[in-house]
């Protein structure tokens, strides 16, 4: 099968963007990972695919599929892109755009400066709805908070991390660090995604607090390894930071693909996200009906 596709990015946080407003693709998991795939595919850390409307309160519905083929629910770097491109594509006008997700919906919006600012809806505490099973933990008391002290693995990493946890739409646990370039990313980022306290895995976020309005930050994603930038993690980490007493409302965080800058003013309030959405390139691809 021959498909038309998009290549964008925000903050280097990468995608293969496609649209099935008129036809489905019928992708398997496999597909998805064969795009995803840098040597074999178009490469990407997310597959972001448009969809009509489900119902008449929205515009459009919003896919995601992690690289290793996983649909997920929520992806905020990929909502900036997802306006730039419907209205590249001349699939709407609007200036800003109300997009199903599997999460809910959320609001992404043209800035004058060619930047996007997304309403990504409330931060959720709920442990339950994270989902972390907190069986057999004792919390930390932290700020007006808690975190959660996790043995990486008993057997191969005995170590003990001190995560806040929280979802985003998606499973988020953001541990502090003294340096976001020397922590231990690819060593803890896989055994915090797969540990046994997520049932649905988590993205986990290292971040180094350098005022009450900047962080440095970076992510090991669930599905994806170690990113440029994770959009849900920068919200992620800076409302776990206000809410450890360590943050303001508004936080500049820079990641390694570029800056993104967080608001949340607490409570049920949304966090908004802004940051770049850029179009890279388009083609067109051969799929393999099994890669
Ligand atoms: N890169 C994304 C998050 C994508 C999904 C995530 N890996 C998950 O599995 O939840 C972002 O910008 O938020």
């Amino acid at each position: 099968m021959r498909i038309r596709f998009t290549k964008m990015q925000g903050a280097g946080n990468d995608f293969v963007v496609l649209d099935e407003t008129r036809a489905r693709l019928g992708l398997s998991p496999a597909q998805y990972r064969f795009l995803a795939d840098r040597h074999f595919g178009v490469g990407a850390d997310q597959i972001l695919t448009v969809r009509p409307a489900p119902s008449a309160d929205v515009d459009f519905e919003y896919v995601i599929h992690n690289a290793d083929g996983g649909e997920v629910e929520q992806c905020g770097n990929g909502a900036r892109c997802f306006v730039r491109f419907v209205r590249e594509q001349g699939l709407t006008a609007k200036e800003a755009v109300r997009v199903q997700t599997l999460s809910g919906v959320i609001e992404p919006r043209m800035d004058a400066d060619g930047r996007v600012t997304v309403d990504m809806g409330a931060p959720i505490f709920e442990l339950a709805r994270v989902p972390f099973d907190a069986a057999g933990l004792t919390p930390e008391a932290a700020g007006s908070w808690q975190k959660w002290p996790l043995v990486l693995d008993a057997r191969t990493n005995p170590a003990i991390v001190s995560v806040a946890v929280l979802s985003m739409g998606n499973p988020h646990a953001v541990q502090l660090v003294d340096d976001v370039d020397s922590a231990p990313v690819a060593a803890q980022g896989p055994l915090i995604e797969r540990h046994p306290a997520f049932p649905k895995r988590v993205n986990a976020g290292f971040m180094q607090v350098l005022s009450r309005s900047h962080i440095r930050l970076r992510v090991y994603e669930r599905g994806a390894g170690e990113t440029l930038a994770c959009g849900t993690g920068a919200c992620a980490a800076v409302v776990a930071g206000i809410r450890l007493g360590l943050l303001d409302a508004r936080v500049d965080v820079d990641t390694r693909g570029g800056r993104l800058t967080i608001e949340w003013a607490g409570g049920d309030s949304p966090v908004r996200m802004t940051g770049p959405a850029v179009t890279v390139f388009a083609g067109d691809i051969d799929i393999p009906d099994n890669p």
